[in-house]
């Protein structure tokens, strides 16, 4: 039986294969919602937001840009936008990435995963994130993003079964893109079944 997870996981997928291809990051889609508590089959299910890397101007992140879609549509700045994500009791914050939230970024802008711990300071915030790969090693090596999640109080989960679609999208734009795949296919963590 295939993760409930998977149809969102898919839909980001989508949003990444908006991405314009660079060498010099990773193509990957993010969705925000609400979600209410034992919801099993995620019935009512509430999209706040979606982004995609440089879906906005300049180098920014899928999970970047998801947030800062939703802070213009709430007239309120980038760094405002906690205080104003939905606090509604029974209901909690949930974030879908194709990848792993970057924990460091070579370029020195804020990491997504500092970006969503921000959300639960003074709020209560993003409860948990899922996504479809670790973060391959091509930039920052070892990736620090789930442990500053932990850190926040914030859960995380990797969504097993897109792996090698997921790092196909967001290799487009390097050199040798399919043999960065195959690496980063390798890496423990994100072994993708044989099938
Ligand atoms: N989770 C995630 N979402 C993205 O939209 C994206 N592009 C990355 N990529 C992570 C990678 O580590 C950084 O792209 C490099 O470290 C270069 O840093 P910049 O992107 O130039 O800030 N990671
Ligand atoms: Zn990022």
């Amino acid at each position: 039986t295939s993760s409930p997870h998977l149809p969102y996981l898919q839909k980001c997928l989508s949003l990444a294969e908006q991405s314009p291809p660079r060498p010099t990051n990773f193509r990957v889609g993010a969705i925000l919602l609400s979600r209410k508590d034992n919801d099993p089959t995620f019935a009512d299910d509430r999209i706040l937001s979606t982004g995609y890397t440089m879906e906005l101007v300049g180098n920014t992140h899928a999970e970047q840009c998801c947030f800062s879609n939703y802070a213009a549509v709430h007239k309120v700045s980038d760094d405002e936008v906690a205080s104003v994500l939905p606090v509604e009791s029974g209901r909690k914050l949930i974030m879908y990435v194709t990848m792993e939230p970057c924990g460091k970024r070579l370029s020195g802008n804020a990491p997504c995963a500092q970006r969503i711990a921000r959300t639960t300071a003074g709020h209560e915030g993003v409860h948990k994130v899922y996504f479809g790969v670790k973060e391959p090693e091509t930039f920052v090596g070892q990736s620090e993003g789930c442990r500053m999640l932990t850190e926040a109080g914030i859960e995380w989960e990797h969504v097993g079964g897109l792996e090698r679609e997921i790092l196909t999208v967001a290799f487009a734009g390097h050199e040798n893109g399919a043999e960065e795949v195959r690496a980063a296919l390798g890496d423990k963590g994100n072994t993708a079944d044989e099938s």
